[in-house]
């Protein structure tokens, strides 16, 4: 498990992270999401131990990031935002250098090379030079050092930066396979990614974390939409009353058919003020056609998030 406290870290006056904690567990795949210096790199920097926080600390399972840095790294593969490129180094010359740098004993270099490329796809490249790759095989080549020696935490900052949709692609799987067997935190201002890998997401604005919500239940908001035939202030009256709803909006409407939506309270059950709207539609004698909470979606969330300005 990894868990940050109470992250700070200052660059002269200027505050890049401001009092950011979570805990990671095992097998999670958390996106890190929010704007452009929003502090997504200086928290991955901080989480790989490359970075010092200025106050707070990183732990993993239990020891402290800071004060045991080199043997926590060996259980940690992180592919920075800026890659250091190596532009005449054969890619399995550069991932054997990688490996030895990582402390990899020279008996199981090879074999941790010869796995890393088979899981980046590099295999056929392995004998080229990385100054002959495009962006998104260098990218691949990043990640092929990161996860060197089967690391069990994988931090990646910004995988798919500059690559083509294809690539994107193809990065977005590795990803995914890759957290078959490692807690990955991924770093991105790209919506679908989170969507697409991850299954928890930190939202950060201005240095400061601003929601920590698992997926399924981000995409949950707590607003029901009612569909029925009756739009007369009756029905809406006898609908602002159920305990349950905090506050009633009329939506679009066709011919035979208004739409509500019905904004509950905060922490109420959702499923009596299911009971309750769909007992008060049938008593005024109106057709209920459809009563489903309303899905929002991530973008939705975070143009929230990123507006409030609490
Ligand atoms: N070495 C540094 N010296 C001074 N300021 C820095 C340094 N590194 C980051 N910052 C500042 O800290 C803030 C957060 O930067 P950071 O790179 O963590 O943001 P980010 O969310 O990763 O942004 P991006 O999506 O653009 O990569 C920014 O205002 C940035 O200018």
């Amino acid at each position: 498990m990894i868990e940050a406290s109470h992250l700070s870290r200052q660059f002269g006056r200027k505050t890049a992270v401001s009092n950011v904690s979570f805990n990671i567990e095992a097998g999670e795949v958390v996106g890190l999401l929010g704007p452009n210096g929003a502090g997504k790199t200086t928290i991955m920097r901080m989480l790989s131990g490359y970075l010092e926080p200025t106050t707070g600390a990183v732990t993993v399972n239990g020891e402290n990031l800071g004060q045991n840095a080199y043997s926590i790294q060996r259980q940690l593969g992180y592919l920075p935002e800026n890659l250091p490129v190596y532009p005449d180094m054969l890619v399995a010359d550069y991932l054997d250098y990688a490996a030895t740098i990582k402390g990899i004993e020279r008996g199981d270099r090879s074999r941790a090379v010869r796995e890393a490329l088979l899981a980046t796809a590099m295999m056929d490249r392995a004998l080229e030079r990385i100054a002959t790759l495009s962006r998104g095989q260098k990218q691949r080549v990043g990640v092929a050092q990161a996860i060197l020696g089967r690391p069990r935490f994988l931090i990646l900052d910004e995988p798919t930066n500059g690559l083509d949709p294809h690539q994107t692609e193809q990065m977005r799987d590795l990803v995914q396979q890759l957290s078959r067997r490692a807690t990955v935190i991924v770093s991105t201002h790209i919506m679908q990614e989170v969507e697409a890998m991850c299954d928890r997401v930190l939202m950060l604005r201005d240095g400061q974390l601003a929601l920590d919500r698992a997926l399924g239940d981000l995409h949950r908001s707590n607003t029901l939409v009612l569909r029925t035939d009756d739009d007369t202030p009756a029905l809406q009256a006898l609908l602002e009353k159920v305990p349950q709803v905090e506050r009633v909006e009329t939506g679009a409407a066709q011919p035979g058919c208004r739409e509500y939506l019905l904004h509950l309270r905060e922490g109420c059950n959702t499923d009596l003020a299911a009971s309750n709207i769909s007992h008060c539609v049938l008593g005024a004698n109106a057709r209920l056609f459809q009563l489903e909470c309303r899905v929002r979606s991530l973008q939705e969330v975070f143009a929230e998030v990123m507006l409030d300005d609490e």
